[in-house]
């Protein structure tokens, strides 16, 4: 699969205690196209996904009553096309792989199992993207959610004919790269609870680092039409200046403190020193506490982020004038957090038009819903008035 950079608006940096980063060759403007990037590999998050999406480009297959898929003729329970070209490009390496892998598999195994099968796969067909699966970030032992041995064990008895190399360590190895690096392609957001429909590990999007305020953003469009549909697009959400940084949020940017602390420990390896989490590391417990019992005292039924994003916005009325608020980034989530019920993603703008012209509109990377920008200078920055458009 091939990857484009729009345009190098990116260069590959080393930053001692981040590794290598991606920074600005230029100044980009809000909205500008950063990165395009297309999939090593993909795999599903769980069968549910794996029986309902194309084995192949992870569109949404017909629903049952009026299903017309196509299958593998060596394993035709194993994986499903949404057409005879998905069928086509499809490798039955993997689909025999899958066909063999047993239905009593714990559920906590099966979506590393995909994904295993699947950096398998790329080692026989693919052994340049291999390689660069190998180069990309990993920790030195697997990740501790993951039982690697019972894994490598289980699938060993399942592979067709084991890529070189094939051994526990490998095994150990890639589940680490996976951990670090996949990125999650969602189910469209239907009010409730957000789902991964399938995992991908993208090149050059890989080299993305955290920042807890990010300044740019990724979109999928999994379902669209034409080809490419599984890239992921990385925009800028506001001005980058040339030489900075350019990073991404590894989890939805309303996340607490210690939530995300924990999760960039266990996950990814690092202690995030952000300029957000140097201001709320000061934070109290009985703080944050507070805020959520508020809101329960109050009747609220809002998800953890929906509480954190509610005191921010709170803090984001002092922020205006007050240089001693208690959180000077609020002004972030009056901007840039979709305030739509149970959203919470990131806002970026449409991209600009081919003369320049910026765009007004502001695209949620989980609902999809678009709104027009606000100017908090103009409504006093308490609160994001925007028009839901879809
Ligand atoms: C997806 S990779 C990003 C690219 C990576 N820096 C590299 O050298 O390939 C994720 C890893 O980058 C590092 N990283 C990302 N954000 C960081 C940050 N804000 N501070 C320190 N390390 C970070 C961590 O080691 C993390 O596991």
């Amino acid at each position: 699969m091939t990857s484009t950079a729009v345009e190098t608006l990116v260069n590959l940096a080393e930053i001692p205690d981040r590794g290598r980063a991606l920074v600005a060759t230029r100044p980009i403007k809000p909205g500008e196209v950063i990165l395009s990037d297309s999939p090593l590999l993909l795999y599903p998050a769980s069968a549910a996904a794996a029986s309902t999406c194309c084995s192949r480009c992870f569109r949404s297959l017909p629903s049952s009553a009026t299903r017309c898929t196509f299958h593998c003729s060596n394993s035709p329970a194993a994986a499903s096309f949404c057409s005879p070209r998905c069928l086509a490009s499809h490798t039955p390496y993997l689909c025999l792989a899958l066909s063999r892998l047993p239905i009593s598999i714990p559920p906590d195994l099966l979506s590393p199992a995909f994904f295993l099968l699947a950096a398998y796969n790329l080692a026989v067909n693919s052994p340049s993207d291999f390689q660069r699966l190998l180069s990309l970030h990993g920790a030195a032992s697997a990740p501790a959610d993951v039982d690697a041995s019972a894994l490598h064990s289980l699938l060993s008895s399942v592979v067709p004919s084991p890529p070189s190399g094939f051994s526990l360590e490998l095994t150990t190895t890639l589940l680490s790269k996976d951990k670090a690096n996949a990125f999650g392609l969602m189910e469209p957001f239907d009010g409730g609870d957000r789902s991964v429909r399938a995992y991908g590990v993208y090149p050059n999007a890989s080299f993305f680092n955290h920042d807890c305020l990010p300044n740019a953003c990724r979109f999928d469009y999994v379902d669209k039409g034409g080809e490419r549909n599984t890239d992921i697009v990385v925009r800028a959400i506001h001005d980058i200046p040339e030489g900075r940084e350019v990073c991404l949020s590894y989890f939805p940017v309303n996340w607490r403190f210690a939530e995300r602390q924990k999760r960039l420990l266990e996950d990814y390896g690092f202690r995030c020193e952000c300029d957000r989490c140097m201001v709320e590391k000061d934070w109290s417990d009985d703080e944050e506490e507070d805020d959520a019992q508020e809101e329960e005292d109050e009747g609220m039924e809002e998800d953890e982020g929906d509480e954190a994003m509610e005191s921010v916005e709170e803090d984001a009325i002092d922020v205006d004038g007050d240089e001693d608020s208690k959180f000077p980034h609020a002004y972030f989530f009056v901007r840039y957090v979709c305030d739509r019920d149970n959203c919470g993603g990131t806002l970026a703008p449409l991209p600009p038009s081919t003369d320049g012209t910026l765009s007004n509109l502001m695209e949620c990377n989980v609902c999809g819903s678009l709104k027009t920008e606000v100017n908090a200078d103009q409504d006093g920055g308490q609160t994001s008035n925007g028009i839901m458009l879809d």
